[in-house]
């Protein structure tokens, strides 16, 4: 996807709360640029905490992907942070979480959005309901996208993307509810990015049923994580963020699985 030469978001991700919160849609392409194909909105669900190289790779690999294999068009690209109601281990703050995810996006990309929706629930939101949300605002609410003659406006499809170990997940009994799988790779889909670590094979295993509606990006280069993460870091506003915030520090990990007891 090119860049959709939209100006900077009217509002920050990182300063919206329940009251004044907008769906992001400055960078989202509202009219199509290829003719006979389905406009596509790729959304990552996750902690990013913090974000890394490989979270912003995977939306790279998909428009790559989406191109050459698929009639999908890439219209837009969103992460959507996990809420500090999921109470992971070691996780930073929502906020601190969405406003790193709302840094690397515009140092980086020039089409990917963050979605705070998720981040500022004071509830955990599953999955499953989170994709509703972007097929609420997507193709309720803004109505679509313009196709590329203008003549028509088709309703984007929304699919998640994620990573292997997450797709694992999805096997494992129990981590998901059966209606939300059903849900997520019934209707909406998943595009799925190898991670070393993960057999694929046996993160599909029990999903055999969706399979149609399940893309599987393979890796072609095998990424060292940790030194990718730091070069990016080095490079980027998110390591100064980190500093300034003293956020990975042991008082800060301290703080948050003390939260987690509560
Ligand atoms: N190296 C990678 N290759 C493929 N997918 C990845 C990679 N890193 C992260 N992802 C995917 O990015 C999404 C968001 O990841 P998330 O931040 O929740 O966890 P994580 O990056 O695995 O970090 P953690 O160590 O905190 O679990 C998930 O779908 C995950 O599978
Ligand atoms: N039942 C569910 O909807 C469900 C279960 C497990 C993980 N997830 C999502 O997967 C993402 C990644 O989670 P982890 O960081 O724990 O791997 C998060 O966005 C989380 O909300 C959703």
């Amino acid at each position: 996807m090119t860049d959709n030469a939209a100006g900077p978001a009217p509002q920050a991700a990182s300063a919206m709360t329940l009251d004044n919160y907008r769906f992001p849609a400055h960078r989202l392409l509202r009219q199509q640029r290829t003719p006979d194909r389905t406009p596509l909105v790729l959304v990552a669900c996750g902690s990013f905490s913090p974000i890394t190289y490989l979270h912003l790779r995977m939306f790279e690999m998909a428009n790559d992907y989406a191109r050459i294999n698929t009639q999908y068009e890439v219209v837009g690209g969103y992460l959507s942070p996990v809420s500090d109601a999921y109470k992971k281990a070691g996780l930073a703050e929502a906020h601190h979480r969405v406003r790193m995810c709302e840094l690397a996006a515009e140092e980086t990309s020039s089409w990917l959005m963050v979605d705070p929706w998720e981040a500022i629930q004071p509830e955990y939101t599953p999955t499953a309901k989170v994709l509703d949300h972007f097929e609420y605002e997507i193709n309720h609410n803004l109505g679509g996208i313009l196709s590329e003659d203008g003549e028509t406006r088709k309703p984007a499809r929304i699919m998640l993307l994620a990573g292997a170990d997450l797709i694992g997940t999805m096997s494992t009994p129990g981590v998901w509810a059966e209606k939300d799988l059903a849900h997520i790779l019934g209707n909406y889909g998943a595009m799925i990015v190898e991670r070393s670590g993960t057999d694929i094979d046996e993160a599909l295993g029990n999903l055999k049923q969706w399979e149609d509606n399940i893309h599987v990006l393979t890796q072609m280069i095998q990424n060292n994580v940790s030194s990718t993460k730091i070069r990016l870091f080095l490079k980027r506003d998110v390591i100064q963020y980190i500093d300034q915030h003293k956020l990975y520090t042991d008082s800060d990990e301290a703080k948050s699985k003390g939260k987690e007891k509560q």
